[in-house]
């Protein structure tokens, strides 16, 4: 089998048995049932993910950024020169960008890809050369992407995945660099939510009014030029195939970090997503593989507007939300601590039995609800069927 239908049939649902044992767990730590809010759910989705609780802490993490460029830019979305993709990459590699020092600061190793910077980066210590094309197409002209490099970039991310889960890594942080990509980031979002253009192209790392409005418009007659493409194998209820929609108006950084999402899912090690890159990525893998929804913990929410319907979407609720607009995994980064946070507990807090701490009356009763005694397990479902590690405020997170 080829490695992206291998990669999609490895992965599994998130394991019951873990995350029930996790939620029992949770409800005999010396402390107030619930009172971790949203991080409870998410250390209990953690050991569904590696299928054990407590899972493993999230160390060592790695986070993998993807450098591409797009031929979008010469529509011009942005007012940065293109040749900043290939500049930003040299900068990571010397540990002078904001990913390095925010990665420094918690602990995280960086792996820069070059998936599609346009021209030939000299060769670097460190730097993964894996370029599949030199940058994409203009896809207000035609399609961005080839089926083929479409694929490979895919598989690409798929790899490095591999590569840094067989190295030791037990958490996975996506990362990108790519002048003009929260253009291409729109455009997928909207392909995949259904949202209009305008609700979901923001002003990516700074434009006035008029260059927004112009990036709009870009988005805009992207889609109509590729709804007037084949769209490839339609599924059941008729919607286009991922990966031709990817190839029409997507990235290969984007492509790549689908690829990765993939594969963290298939190795079973949670894989956290920075913004609004990476939130599109997501949705190609979602709509490829729905249960890689699961391994995904949404590190931040960016100031981009699109990056909020990408995560609705998803169903996944942001870690922080700093109204970052950067970018190269920092949101990601930033959100590792608390996502250590939620599997140390787990692990370090004490019992109300091994403490000597007197639990309150055995037979809990939810102050949301009246006095329903709510039964210690069962009662939060599988991650898969609750919204999101708690974006929803679902009574049985807060029962007493
Ligand atoms: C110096 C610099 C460093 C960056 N680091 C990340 N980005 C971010 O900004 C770019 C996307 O924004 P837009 O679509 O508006 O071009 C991407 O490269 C993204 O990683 C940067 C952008 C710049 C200019
Ligand atoms: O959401 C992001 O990650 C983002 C926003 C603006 C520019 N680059 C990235």
């Amino acid at each position: 089998m080829e490695l992206i239908a291998e990669t999609i049939a490895a992965i599994r649902p998130l394991d019951e048995a873990a995350m029930r044992a996790a939620r029992e767990r949770h409800d005999r730590l010396t402390k107030p049932r619930g009172s971790l809010g949203t991080l409870e759910e998410l250390g209990i989705r953690l050991a569904g993910v590696a299928g054990v609780c407590p899972p493993p802490l999230p160390s060592p993490a790695a986070v993998a950024v993807f450098a591409a460029d797009h031929g979008v830019h010469a529509q011009g979305v942005t007012p940065w020169p293109q040749e900043v993709t290939g500049q930003m990459v040299h900068n990571f590699l010397a540990g002078g960008a904001v990913v390095n020092a925010f990665a420094r600061q918690v602990g995280a190793e960086v792996t820069v890809v070059d998936v599609g910077v346009k021209g030939e980066l000299p060769e670097a210590p460190g730097l993964l050369a894996r370029k599949v094309a030199h940058g994409t197409a203009d896809m207000t002209q035609g399609p961005a992407m080839t089926a083929a490099e479409a694929r490979r970039a895919v598989e690409v991310g798929i790899e490095i995945a591999r590569d840094l889960v067989a190295a030791g890594h037990r958490c996975l942080l996506t990362g990108d660099m790519g002048i003009a990509n929260t253009t291409a980031s729109a455009a997928l979002i909207a392909a995949f939510t259904g949202r209009a253009a305008e609700d979901v192209t923001g002003y990516g790392t700074g434009i006035d009014d008029a260059t927004h409005a112009r990036k709009i418009e870009v988005v805009r007659a992207a889609l109509a030029r590729a709804r007037t493409e084949p769209s490839g194998e339609a599924d059941a209820a008729g919607r286009a195939d991922p990966l031709t929609v990817l190839a029409q108006v997507g990235g290969l950084e984007h492509a790549a970090i689908a690829g990765f999402v993939l594969g963290a899912a298939a190795h079973r090690v949670p894989v956290v997503l920075d913004g609004v890159i990476a939130g599109a990525a997501a949705l190609v893998a979602v709509a490829l593989a729905p249960g890689a929804r699961d391994f995904c913990v949404a590190g931040h929410r960016s100031a981009e507007p699109g990056h909020a319907a990408a995560l609705a979407s998803l169903r996944l609720r942001p870690l922080v939300d700093l109204e970052l607009r950067l970018g190269e995994g920092t949101g990601a980064l930033l959100a590792l601590p608390l996502v250590a946070g939620a599997v140390r507990v787990l692990h370090e807090v004490a019992t109300f039995d091994s403490a000597g701490v007197a639990d309150k009356d055995a037979a809990a009763t939810d102050p949301a609800e009246g006095a329903a005694t709510v039964p210690a397990e069962g009662t939060a479902g599988g991650a898969a069927a609750d919204p999101a590690d708690g974006s929803g405020g679902d009574a049985a997170r807060n029962r007493a």
